[in-house]
């Protein structure tokens, strides 16, 4: 199982979540330097491919390959096996896809890393942090609260031997409950105070996010779509380490 760094810098994903490599170089230069960790989702890989993440591990960066795999236990094994070789740091599946699944993506990871590479960390979103019990009770038909079910989810994802899943910060407490501390928690949903909600439903501050626990912090437009990127990330950490966290 994994560890979490200490440095807070070091466990805050920005959410690269543009349609081009300009932009991406854009932001990047704004921030200047200070991010570590990125994160490389649908829009950014469907638009830029696989170059795109060799361009930001060119640059000394980290990434997670945030393409949320959903198929048949065949279809997982087989994508997991290609996304391996592209020397990524972190990729994800949906745990909805079911045990057998998350066990394939995790065999065709391992498969597809080369020899003597790590393998790539791999996590499994439980449940979208735009959703709400609503959404989940009448759209999905999934009864219950979203904690009980995220919690159902994150058993199901340690029983198919993953590292950890996707979650509200809200959710941590009970996820490192049911599955040990050590089981890592990456969590999205993050709103500075007074920041647009936007579409997300389960949210909370990044200061509270890192007091209630999760290891890795995915923060987007907080950040991205701020007037000075720099700035906001400075205040997050600034924030953090007051709280001596
Ligand atoms: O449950 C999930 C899973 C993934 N995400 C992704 O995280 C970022 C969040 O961006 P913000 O701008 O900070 O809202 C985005 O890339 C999502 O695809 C998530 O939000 N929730």
């Amino acid at each position: 199982m994994q560890s979490q760094p200490t440095d807070v810098r070091e466990r805050m994903i920005v959410a690269l979540d543009f349609s081009t490599k300009k932009e991406v170089e854009q932001c990047l230069q704004r921030l200047d330097g200070r991010v570590r960790y990125v994160k490389v989702g649908m829009e950014l890989a469907y638009a830029e491919g696989p170059a795109i993440v060799h361009f930001l591990k060119e640059k000394g960066l980290k990434v997670f390959l945030d393409l949320k795999v959903h198929d048949i236990p065949n279809t997982a094994k087989g994508a997991m096996r290609s996304l391996a070789r592209h020397g990524v740091d972190m990729v994800n599946v949906h745990a909805a896809g079911g045990t057998q699944m998350m066990a394939a993506a995790r065999e065709g990871l391992e498969q597809g890393t080369p020899a003597g590479a790590a393998r790539p960390l791999l996590i499994a979103v439980t449940m979208l942090t735009s959703t709400g019990k609503t959404t989940m009770n009448q759209e999905l038909a999934i009864p219950g609260n979203v904690e009980d079910v995220v919690v159902h989810y994150t058993m199901m994802t340690k029983q198919a031997g993953l590292d950890g899943v996707v979650a509200s910060p809200l959710e941590v407490p009970v996820i490192k409950q049911a599955a040990g501390s050590s089981f890592l928690t990456v969590t999205p949903g993050i709103r500075p105070l007074g920041s647009d909600k936007g579409d997300q439903t389960r949210i909370t501050t990044p200061e509270k996010a890192f007091q209630l626990g999760s290891d890795y912090l995915v923060i987007g437009r907080a950040i991205t779509g701020a007037p000075d990127p720099a700035e906001a990330w400075e205040k997050i950490v600034q924030e953090a380490e007051a709280a001596r966290i």
